[in-house]
């Protein structure tokens, strides 16, 4: 289904028949289960052009069964939406939980994280779009913390979440000035550190930690550490790192916390929903649109095999007598995005591996290697963008920024820092974060065109690409 059509409303009406059908309606499994559903929503969904609910992650949630009864479940989250959580189109919002903390909490509470309206927020006011009709996020934060009380959060959790909320929102007000450095360097001085000493109190981090990483980058060489000065554009960048990691660290440990409250027991009987966000067509559509309009292609694929491919072909087996139904093969878009060596996948991962490329260089490749494409098409003017006709319409695509989405890195010194907070939950979760990161490290052969040493984090656009063909093996 196309973004608004219905896939997450479904959902949770097959959930509620689910939860209805069970054999014993009163355990307590079935309403986590349940509750789980408005809080990945607050965290995970936010308003867009095309749907006031929009679903910015993919779930699939298995429910176990024995004996009729549901005894637990499982969430597996797909690639959240990172760059809402720092800029929004006009008329849209950023994630529901940032408004309906800001309405939701008392006066004293709001003083506690330093708050204020949505408006005073950088992080929120860019789509010029606050409220949405027929949502009540006062009530949705109720919702929320009621949900938060049947999954068993513990006060300090529930705290730490909103000092994370409420540091976001401030890291975002930070602005810089130029300044001018020794030996004729550019670099930068915060605006005015009210909002720095707030992050410091909330997460617990040193302030000279935080203006250390928002205003020089720290590399470690094999004889010492290098501290250079950023300038504007790259504290800038820095910046919504910060704010994009904390968030997007928060969220999963979100889904695996609900995971540790009902995920009971291993492989059993089970019924699964997937919930993906649906094919998009924005008036500006970037690397975001490009994975989620690929993940809707391969499952439009996945459809088209099991229900009229392999069907016909059983039929066929039978000698059943049929008059066979004709389906778009949309096969040739697939290859297109995704099938090595030149597919926009591989050379998106090829150029994002190699230091010196740029989002122009991989779009003079894209342009260079499917110039003759049926399915590809290039601007008229001399637009950074590229166009793919995927079967459920043209969708035009702008580069801009697609090299650093897909690289994804997070320099090791602003993760050392948020490692330091006094905060053992902060510092776990990132403690994890580098664990998983460490754990992902490959070394890179890049189409026998040159070969990196240093070990890397696979990019996001091979490691969706990789989960969302695991997920196919696992629904067939
Ligand atoms: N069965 C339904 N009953 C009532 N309203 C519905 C139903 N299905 C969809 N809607 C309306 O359409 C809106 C969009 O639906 P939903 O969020 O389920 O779309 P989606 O396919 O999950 O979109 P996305 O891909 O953007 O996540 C809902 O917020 C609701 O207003």
């Amino acid at each position: 289904g196309e973004s608004g059509a219905g896939k997450t409303e479904s959902t949770k009406l097959i959930m509620q028949y689910l939860a209805a059908v069970n054999k014993s309606p009163s355990n307590l499994i079935t309403e986590q289960i349940l509750e789980a559903s408005p809080l990945l929503e607050s965290f995970g969904n936010a308003k867009t052009v095309r749907n006031n609910n929009s679903s910015r992650f993919g779930k699939y949630l298995e429910i176990h069964f024995k004996d009729g009864v549901i005894t637990g479940a499982k969430t597996t989250d797909y690639l959240l939406e990172k760059s809402r959580i720092v800029t929004q189109a006009s008329d849209e919002r950023n994630y529901h939980v940032f408004y309906e903390l800001l309405v939701g909490l008392t006066e004293t509470e709001k003083e506690k994280y330093g708050l204020q309206s949505a408006e005073k927020y950088f992080y929120l006011n860019q789509g010029g779009s606050y409220l949405i009709e027929a949502k009540d996020d006062s009530e949705d934060f109720r919702s929320l913390l009621s949900a938060m009380q049947v999954l068993g959060f513990t006060s300090e959790e529930q705290d730490t979440i909103f000092r994370i909320l409420a540091a976001v929102l401030h890291i975002g007000n930070v602005y810089f000035h130029r300044k001018q450095m020794k030996h004729g360097q550019e670099g930068v001085e915060i605006g005015s550190d009210a909002e720095i000493r707030w992050a410091s109190h909330l997460l617990q981090l040193s302030v000279e930690g935080i203006l250390r990483a928002l205003t020089t980058k720290t590399t470690d060489t094999t004889k010492d550490s290098v501290i250079t000065p950023l300038n504007i554009d790259q504290a800038l960048d820095a910046r919504d790192a910060v704010a994009k990691a904390l968030y997007s660290t928060l969220f999963s440990w979100l889904v695996q916390r609900v995971n540790q409250i009902v995920y009971k027991e291993k492989k059993q009987t089970s019924i699964a929903i997937l919930d993906i966000f649906g094919f998009e067509n924005f008036r500006e559509n970037s690397f975001e649109q490009l994975c989620i309009n690929y993940a809707n292609e391969t499952f439009q694929m996945f459809f088209n095999k099991h229900v009229f491919k392999l069907e016909q072909q059983e039929y066929a087996k039978e000698k059943i007598e049929w008059q066979a139904i004709s389906y778009p093969d949309n096969q040739p878009v697939i290859n297109l995005i995704s099938k090595k060596p030149v597919g926009i996948f591989p050379l998106l991962d090829d150029e994002s591996n190699f230091p010196k490329a740029t989002d122009v260089s991989f779009l003079e490749k894209c342009h260079y290697n499917h110039a003759l494409s049926e399915l590809y098409s290039r601007p008229r003017m001399s637009s950074m963008e590229f166009g793919v006709q995927h079967y459920a319409g043209q969708v035009w695509y702008s580069v801009d920024g697609f090299l650093d989405k897909n690289r994804d890195t997070f320099r090791a010194d602003v993760m050392d820092l948020l490692i330091s907070s006094k905060i053992s939950m902060i510092a776990s979760m990132f403690l994890d974060l580098r664990k998983t990161k460490e754990a992902a490290k490959t070394i890179n052969k890049s189409n026998g065109r040159f070969v990196t040493m240093k070990p890397r984090t696979p990019t996001v656009a091979a490691r969706f690409h990789d989960s969302l063909h695991s997920l196919l093996e696992t629904m067939v």
